[in-house]
């Protein structure tokens, strides 16, 4: 029987690994953690991360052939293929601080892994890293193995998306393999590829060299920010024009070469991936003497703050350009629907900035704990991946913010609604009721455009929609935006 040993029980390592369980009942796969409670929980009926469909595959191969554990060594000395799926945030400190990939926790990934080995082994770069990563991973494993072990390393980025996992990891569009072009190098792909063949099709198994695999990754995600930056920035010229981003974007995906996924105007994309891996390509443009196009990636990271702040600003200026004790209910914390993850969330900078205005907020979100949010609101930018540098939570700004399981709880009394996540319940409430217990005039700000703009003004609200004709009382407020 093969054995996988998984290094990181997160939001790629597990539902990876479980799919490979699921799909694979003659290889038997152990995922490991250095995090107790994370392991516990994989263990246990409440998983630590939410994702649809996710506990069912959990369920159906769990203590048969899938495994969770802390015991990280014991199982990586077994192991002949070892993914690593460890958290590659971005530096907060040092050279490169703010844009480069903090690969401390690969690099002792990397150590842990020659030190325990005592048989030959794959080991796959299952995290997104910078290009060439592999070359100094090879170094770190060849350079502390004094016992004649064949390290072979291999590229296998991941590109499920959070909240559509599962299906993503059940039909992939490709799975994508790097390696090196040696001998060794091409048999230890075509055994990665042999896992993967028991449900992905041949054509959709792509292998290239090493390089190539660990740029595509990073690619693929600046491509697919670009294009949220890209219909953002139109939804800018859209308010100032009479334009409806809706029907651009509609217009525009119908030429086959563009095609329609991607283009919906938002608050601004967020997730642990996309600012980070832009930023990590913008730093490795800059390392190569590339600063033309360094500058390029780093226009779809400053569009997506500007896509923020200007929703903030465009809620003040509406309401008479005061939000100072004003309760605005913010509907959605996750950075998308169907997740609990908040990792650079767009509601943390909203809240931020609305709270700068001395705003009280009312949050509602069906998958995040209070705990979450306070965390994450008291948190400086970038260290959420950091834990040793969390700073204590500020007690001033928690006085203004308070955390409602209800919708209808987070609206009463509320001068405004911001809808921040896309959530699907938040289609099917009854603006009537919303309308009938807020304070007036009531307004809505759908950071998502979900929400059916005619029929709530016709209830009465004043509604903004990102990109959308100006209600003519948002219009008469503006400022300059
Ligand atoms: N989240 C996504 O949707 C997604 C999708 C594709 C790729 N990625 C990439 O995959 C990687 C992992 O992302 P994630 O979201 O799963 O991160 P995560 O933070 O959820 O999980 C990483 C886990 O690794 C563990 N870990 C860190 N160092 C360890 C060590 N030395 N030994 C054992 N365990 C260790 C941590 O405790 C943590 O549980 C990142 O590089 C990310 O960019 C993420
Ligand atoms: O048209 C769109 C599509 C998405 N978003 C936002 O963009 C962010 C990211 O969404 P999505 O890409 O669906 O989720 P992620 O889980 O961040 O997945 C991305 O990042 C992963 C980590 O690298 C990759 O594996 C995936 O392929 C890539 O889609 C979210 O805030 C979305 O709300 C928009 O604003 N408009």
């Amino acid at each position: 029987m093969v054995k996988i040993c998984c290094i990181g029980a997160g939001y790629v390592g597990g539902p990876t690994m479980a799919m490979i369980a699921l799909k694979c009942p003659d290889i038997q796969v152990v995922v490991v953690d250095i995090s107790k409670p994370r392991i516990a929980a994989w263990n246990s009926p409440d998983l630590p991360i939410y994702e649809p469909g996710l506990d069912e595959v959990v369920k159906a191969c769990r203590d048969k052939n899938l495994f969770f554990s802390t015991d990280v060594e014991k199982h990586v000395a077994e192991a002949d293929i070892v993914f690593v799926s460890v958290n590659t945030p971005t530096k907060t400190r040092g050279l490169g601080a703010g844009k480069a990939a903090d690969l401390t926790y690969w690099e002792s990934a990397a150590r842990m892994i020659a030190d325990v080995s005592k048989s030959d082994k794959i080991v796959v770069e299952k995290s997104t890293v910078p290009v060439k990563t592999a070359e100094a991973i090879e170094k770190i494993l060849t350079h502390n193995n004094d016992k004649g072990i064949n390290f072979q390393i291999l590229s296998n980025p991941e590109f499920l998306a959070e909240g559509t996992a599962i299906e993503d990891l059940a039909k992939p569009d490709r799975v994508l393999i790097g390696g090196r072009e040696t001998p060794g190098g091409r048999k230890a792909v075509e055994a990665l590829k042999a896992v993967y063949a028991h449900w992905v099709p041949e054509d959709r198994i792509l292998t290239t060299n090493l390089w190539s695999a660990e740029l595509s990754k990073l690619a693929a995600n600046a491509f697919l920010a670009q294009r949220i930056s890209s219909i953002n920035a139109m939804s800018a010229l859209c308010e100032s024009t009479g334009a409806n981003v809706s029907e651009v974007a509609y217009a525009v995906g119908k030429d086959s070469r563009i095609g329609p996924k991607f283009l919906n105007a938002s608050v601004g994309f967020g997730g642990s991936c996309f600012q980070k891996d832009i930023l990590n390509l913008v730093y490795i443009c800059e390392c190569n003497g590339l600063p033309e196009v360094a500058h390029y990636w780093k226009q779809v990271v400053q569009i997506n703050d500007y896509q923020k702040t200007r929703f903030v600003k465009r809620v003040v200026s509406s309401m008479f350009n005061t939000v100072s004790g004003k309760k605005i209910a913010i509907l959605g914390f996750a950075f998308k629907k169907d997740t609990g993850d908040t990792r650079e969330t767009p509601a943390i900078d909203v809240c931020h900035g609305l709270l700068g205005d001395k705003a009280l907020l009312s949050i509602y979100d069906p998958q995040v704990t209070e705990d979450q949010m306070k965390r994450d609101l008291a948190m400086n930018k970038f260290d959420w991946d950091h834990p040793q540098h969390l700073q204590p939570q500020s007690p001033t700004a928690f006085k203004q913010v308070s955390v409602v399981w209800d919708a209808y709880e987070a609206t009463k009394d509320a001068h405004a609604v911001c809808i921040i996540t896309e959530w699907d319940e938040f289609k099917k409430l009854d603006y009537q009721r919303i309308y009938d217990n807020m304070q007036k005039p009531a307004f809505i700000f759908d950071g998502r455009n979900v929400l059916d703009v005619e029929s709530l003004r016709k209830i009465g609200f004043v509604v903004y929609s990102i990109g959308k004709p100006l209600d003519p009382w948002v219009k008469d407020l503006q400022v300059s935006i």
